[in-house]
């Protein structure tokens, strides 16, 4: 079977269609692998970093998205009896990057931009309704196996795959690298409502963690809907979780009044991971299917984008002439992201809005408004939360 001269992509969400458009930017053939019918449009990740949306502009996919966003440049850390402990304003960014803000904007209109760019482009193939099933590869080239909805199982045999199929990613067992990591014990109930969040309580921030020593939680504004986050005990059914009487009880707990319309509900478990590899040949492995993370941040498709973009540029260079060897640095680069920023960040996210003991819980509060109280530190607090030093740090990793 002849070698196609483009690269496979397995996975049609936010991480594979940016390593798309990046590659075809660049002239590279790609051809995008997805397994749904239709590209997701439920609600997901719904949180664009400042330096994501940098890197999309590059790629002329950030001007409809903010369009279609809210730009929010203030956070808050709240205590839910006390109210607001410290906002973070992102504003302060303004001469690191051209995007000042987090975008609140669901994932989805990113991938509808990116499907759109791809569409226009004879260099990109992209082909829904097909599942991964096998990927081998030799010194040469990969080749996917892969089946149809309609039963017809067809082969692709191309010179490098980008696994970007999700936590359940078919690519990265095939290469039978580890993914070690843990499962932490709650389960997260993600809510969606109409109700305006931000006309019931002054002062409230579009984005705010908020902490409590019986539960904490997260309230998320986008274009059309708030979040809310709790953490759920595991003990409970999927059912009992997702109860509507114990979802509204839990919704007037919070905040007493007329019943709540929910638009949306799901229940989640959440790993922390990190594959031992993100490079196997020919193969490399990006977003979700790399590494895992509680969603405490926003940082899961963020880091995953900048997977995409970091892994293009160094494919493009090697499509180019460079040693293969090169993309030992997208391994090591993004790797030590994965773990020491991603990771040890929502970590660290998750510690501080579950604290119960009293005098450690005071302690954060101070050491957070002491953080917004002083210039020097709440811009090194939001470079590193907006994702930008990770970013800069990476220059050092050879
Ligand atoms: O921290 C974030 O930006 C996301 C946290 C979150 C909020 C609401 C629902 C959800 O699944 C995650």
């Amino acid at each position: 079977m002849k070698i196609e001269d483009r690269v496979l992509i397995a996975g049609a969400g936010p991480v594979g269609l940016v390593a798309a458009v990046s590659l075809v930017e660049n002239g590279i053939p790609v051809t995008v692998l997805e397994a749904s019918a239709d590209l997701a449009v439920d609600l997901r990740a719904s949180t664009f970093h400042p330096p994501t949306i940098d890197f999309l502009d590059r790629l002329g996919l950030a001007d409809g998205l903010i369009a279609r966003g809210i730009k929010c440049p203030l956070w808050q850390f709240r205590d839910r009896k006390e109210g607001e402990v410290a906002t973070f304003d992102l504003g302060i960014l303004k001469d690191e990057t051209n995007h000042p803000y987090r975008l609140q904007a669901e994932q989805w209109k990113l991938t509808e931009a990116a499907r759109a760019r791809l569409e226009g482009d004879p260099n990109a193939d992209l082909i829904t309704d097909i599942v991964v099933e096998e990927v081998a590869q030799d010194a040469d080239s990969v080749t996917v196996t892969a089946r149809r909805k309609t039963g017809e199982v067809e082969k692709f045999r191309a010179a490098y795959l980008i696994g970007a199929d999700g936590a359940r990613s078919t690519v990265r067992k095939s290469t039978g690298v580890e993914f070690p990591g843990l499962t932490i014990p709650e389960i997260f109930l993600s809510l969606s409502t109409p109700f305006r969040y931000d006309e019931a309580i002054e002062g409230l921030a579009d984005i705010c963690y908020i902490s409590d020593p019986e539960e904490w939680l997260v309230l998320l504004r986008t274009p059309t809907l708030w979040r809310v986050l709790f953490p759920t005990d595991p003990n409970l059914s999927d059912e009992e979780i997702l109860d509507p009487a114990r979802i509204e009880q839990r919704m007037q707990d919070l905040l007493p009044g007329e019943p709540y319309e929910i638009a949306h509900k799901t229940a989640y478990r959440v790993h922390e991971r990190v594959a031992e590899q993100y490079v196997h040949g020919r193969i490399f492995l990006a977003g979700d299917a790399a590494h895992l993370n509680n969603p405490l941040g926003g940082m899961g498709m963020n880091g995953g984008i900048h997977d995409a973009v970091n892994l293009a540029d160094k494919l493009t260079q090697v499509w180019q002439g460079a040693s293969i060897d090169l993309m030992g640095r997208y391994n090591r680069q993004r790797r030590k992201v994965a773990i020491e920023t991603v990771q040890a960040q929502a970590l660290r996210n998750r510690a501080v809005l579950n604290e119960t003991d009293p005098a450690k819980r005071q302690a954060y509060h101070d050491e957070l408004r002491a953080t917004v109280d002083d210039p020097q530190k709440h811009m090194a607090y939001v470079m590193r939360s907006s994702m930008i030093q990770s970013l800069r740090d990476l220059e050092d990793v050879s």
